[in-house]
Parts: C-alpha cells; structure tokens; sequence
C-alpha cells in the first residue's frame, strides 16, 4: 500500500498500521503515539487497533495459512495482498463480523489501494479457508507457529526454559492484558481515586499485591481518566509497581534509576520516598524527555540525566549511591501480551548481546553502590539468561548477598525462579516480570 493513499476506513488504517510494523519495523508503541496526534486516524482509531492488534497477536498462525493456501509466494511488492488475507482471517477467525462482510470487505480493500487484479485472488482464499478450515487445521496441526501463533524459537525457549508453564505462557501470550493504572498517591489515595473512577462510571478493582494499583474493567482512553491531566494517575502495570515495594528508600538517601525512561518506576519511586537525591538517567534523548513530561504532568521533580551509564566518567559525579534501581533493556518477553509485535520484531540472536549489556550495566551499577546499599535488577523478560542466570552469574562474581523480599512477595508470588521472583503473564493480573534485590557487603 502506498503510504501517500487517502485512508479512508478502518481496515485501511489497519492495513496501513500493519505494514508499518511489519514492513517497517515499527513498533506497536510508536505507532499509537503518532497515531494520537492524527486527527485522520479518529473515526477510525478503535476498530482498527483491534484489527491490527488481533492481526499481530496470530499473525504466525495466519501467515502459515496463508502460505499454505496460496499455489506460489506473492512478490515482495505486494506484501501488502498478504496482509489484506491475514486480516480477512483474523476476521472470519476471531472476530464476530458475518463472514460475507469480512470477505466482501477484504476484495475491496484491494480496489481501495489500487491492486484491483489481487481482488479475486483474495475473494478466492478467502473461500478456500472457509471450505477448508478443518481440514487445515489437521493439516497444519504440527506446525508450532500455527498452533501456538508464536515464532518456533521463543516457544522453544520457553520450553526450555519453562518446561511445565511454558503452555500456560504461551496461552497468555495470546491474551489481550488488562488495563491497569498506579494512582499517584502524593495527590489522592487509592480508595479516594477509585470513587472517583466508580463516578465516571469507570469499573474497577484494587491490586490484591501492588498497593497503588487499580485494575479497569475495561480500558479506557487515558483521558477519560479522572485528573490525568493534573497527574493523579499513570498508566503502569501492576508487577513493574512492585519494584519500588522491594527497593525501599530511606528518607535523604541517594538513589539511582539507571534505566529510567520513560519514567514510571522514577516518580513511583519519588511519590513513594522522599531521598535526597534521585537521578533518572536515560541514554535516548527522546525518552529522557518523556521522563521530563511524566514527571510534570504528576508534578513531581528529580534530576535527568541524558547519558550512557556505561560511560560513568560523562556523567557520575563520583559520590556512591544508597540504592539503585536497574531496569535493564531486555527482550521484552514478559509484555507480549501488550506488545505482540515483539513476536515479530525480537530475533533469537537479539538475546546474547542483550545479556552481555546486562552484564555490563550490574557491573557498572556495582561498582557505584555504596557498600550497605541495595541495588535492585528488573526486566520484563521470561528468559532465564537475562534473569536468574544473570544474578547467579554476579553473586558467583561479586560475592552480592540477596536481600528479602517483602512478605506480602512471599505469601503471594510462586517460587518458580531459584533466585528473585520469576513473575508469569496473567499471574495475579499482572505482565511478565522479573525482579532481585542485591546488597553489597560492608567491606
Ligand atoms: C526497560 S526500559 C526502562 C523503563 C523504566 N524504568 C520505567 O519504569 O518507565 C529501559 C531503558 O533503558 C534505556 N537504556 C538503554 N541503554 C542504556 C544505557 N546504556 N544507559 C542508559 N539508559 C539506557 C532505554 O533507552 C530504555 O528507555
């Protein structure tokens, strides 16, 4: 589809969406951010998210049937016809559009990007699939990518590293997660926030472990959201929340967020604590702003810093920090769920030099830790080797001491990691997470 076409109805904006991320490597995130701003986009922004968001939740199971039901591969041209059969699928698939509709939608969809010699094409796979679906569905049976809808590699993954929730991740994966919102507790508490919500006829719940966190019935635009605005609330889910629970800052402490943008474990951590000092540090430009946004919609304040935290001599002053929160870059695997793009975007040779950065990161947070003090490591990953292997390997190198989790961790979470908490998608309403609190010894 060329990119400089009117859109001028949903499937068209999906269309439009899904050759961004997939052609264009985009990532879900970016997409709606930009689309925010897209006046265009407006009529047609709900139906469309559902399309392109469902599309790339199976778009696995539904490239395998395609592939299967066309006679030869289309060229890399049009890609885009690809596309129009995946979202034709998902339609008769998933969704309760009549399939007259989904099919008859999908052969105009050609006409309205200028390929009108691919209508029949579609019109007749289409078809096919509803004549042949069970007997597909016997046929693909052993395909993994059509009966998990998730790259062979990271089911292989997770198996291994997994082996007995493995079938639960991967059908959590394929879930659409529940919004949920940390109530910045400097301006109102949870209990009154939720009236607040439960006024605006907005449906909610209070966390059973994150204490600020409320689970919406349904998810709601974020300015529908009483106060947004005036920063009464973010959007967070609830396992990130739990970090600040495990780090415990002392008043006049010195704290660091190595990792900190766009900013919500930063002014979490600031609604919760008073430190002395505490520095966001982010090595993007543009997300160091993020934090600069976030912290002045929730009117809260700390220091941010653009700067590689590897290269400390550009930016660390040399003055040992208290605590240190490290919420490493990682593959994401934990926020699927939110993020299905990363099924597509996330390649198996992404892992090593993800690890490595790790490593690299804890060293340098180690040797900033003033002895006595905690640092905790974070990611949203499922995957052994960024997680409990990578702490094994620094206490192994670094004689660090773990420190005790919080009681309410110990009665709730499950002891599946040997080190920290491994915490699963959809486990207690929460995204995949994982999280370790370290202490240096006093020399
Ligand atoms: C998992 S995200 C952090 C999320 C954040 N803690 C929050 O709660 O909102 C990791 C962040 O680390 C940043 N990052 C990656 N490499 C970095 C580096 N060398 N120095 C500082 N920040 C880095 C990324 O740009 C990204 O914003």
């Amino acid at each position: 589809m060329r990119t400089d076409l009117k859109i001028t109805d949903a499937r068209m904006l999906a269309l439009y969406w899904l050759q961004q991320v997939i052609i264009e490597g985009k990532s879900v995130n970016q997409l709606m951010a930009e689309s925010a701003m897209n006046d265009e986009h407006l009529p047609y922004r709900s139906l469309s998210k559902q399309l392109m968001f469902g599309c790339l939740r199976y778009y696995f199971q539904l490239k395998t049937i395609t592939e299967n039901l066309l006679s030869k591969p289309l060229k890399a041209k049009d890609h885009d016809i690809t596309l129009i059969i995946i979202i034709g699928l998902y339609q008769l698939n998933y969704l309760s559009v009549p399939d007259h509709a989904a099919i008859s939608e999908s052969v105009e969809l050609t006409k309205k990007i200028n390929k009108n010699w691919a209508s029949g094409l579609v019109n007749g796979i289409l078809r096919e699939y509803q004549r042949s679906k069970e007997k597909l569905a016997d046929k693909l049976g052993r395909s993994i990518q059509f009966k998990t809808a998730h790259p062979g590699w990271m089911v292989k993954q997770f198996q291994q590293d997994w082996p007995e929730q493995a079938d639960f991740i991967i059908e959590q994966n394929n879930q659409q997660a529940l919004m949920i919102v940390r109530v910045n507790t400097c301006k109102i508490s949870r209990d009154e926030y939720q009236k607040q919500l439960s006024q605006n006829d907005i449906e909610c719940e209070q966390h059973k472990l994150a204490a600020d966190a409320l689970i919406l019935k349904q998810a709601v635009d974020v300015h529908q959201l009483p106060g947004f605005l005036d920063g009464l609330v973010t959007v967070q889910d609830a396992a990130p929340q739990l970090a600040v629970d495990w780090l415990k800052v002392e008043a006049g402490q010195r704290v660091l967020d190595a990792c900190a943008a766009p900013g919500g474990k930063t002014t979490h951590l600031l609604q919760r604590y008073q430190p002395a000092q505490l520095i966001a540090l982010e090595v993007s430009p543009s997300r160091a702003d993020k934090i600069k946004q976030t912290l002045a919609r929730m009117q809260l304040s700390c220091e941010v810093q653009c700067a590689d935290l590897i290269e400390t001599s550009q930016w660390w002053d040399g003055v040992e920090f208290d605590r240190i929160l490290l919420d490493v870059p990682c593959s994401a695997t934990g926020v699927i769920r939110r993020n299905p793009d990363i099924k597509i975007h996330r390649k198996v040779t992404d892992i090593q030099p993800l690890v490595k950065l790790q490593r690299e990161m804890l060293v340098k947070c180690w040797q900033m830790l003033k002895p006595g003090g905690v640092l905790l490591y974070a990611t949203c990953s499922l995957l052994k080797a960024e997680n409990e292997a990578q702490i094994q390997w620094f206490v192994d190198k670094e004689s660090a001491i773990l420190v005790e989790p919080p009681e309410s961790f110990d009665r709730q979470l499950n002891h599946t990691a040997q080190m920290g908490y491994q915490i699963f998608p959809g486990e207690l309403l929460m995204d995949g997470f994982y999280l370790c609190a370290l202490s240096k010894p006093k020399n």
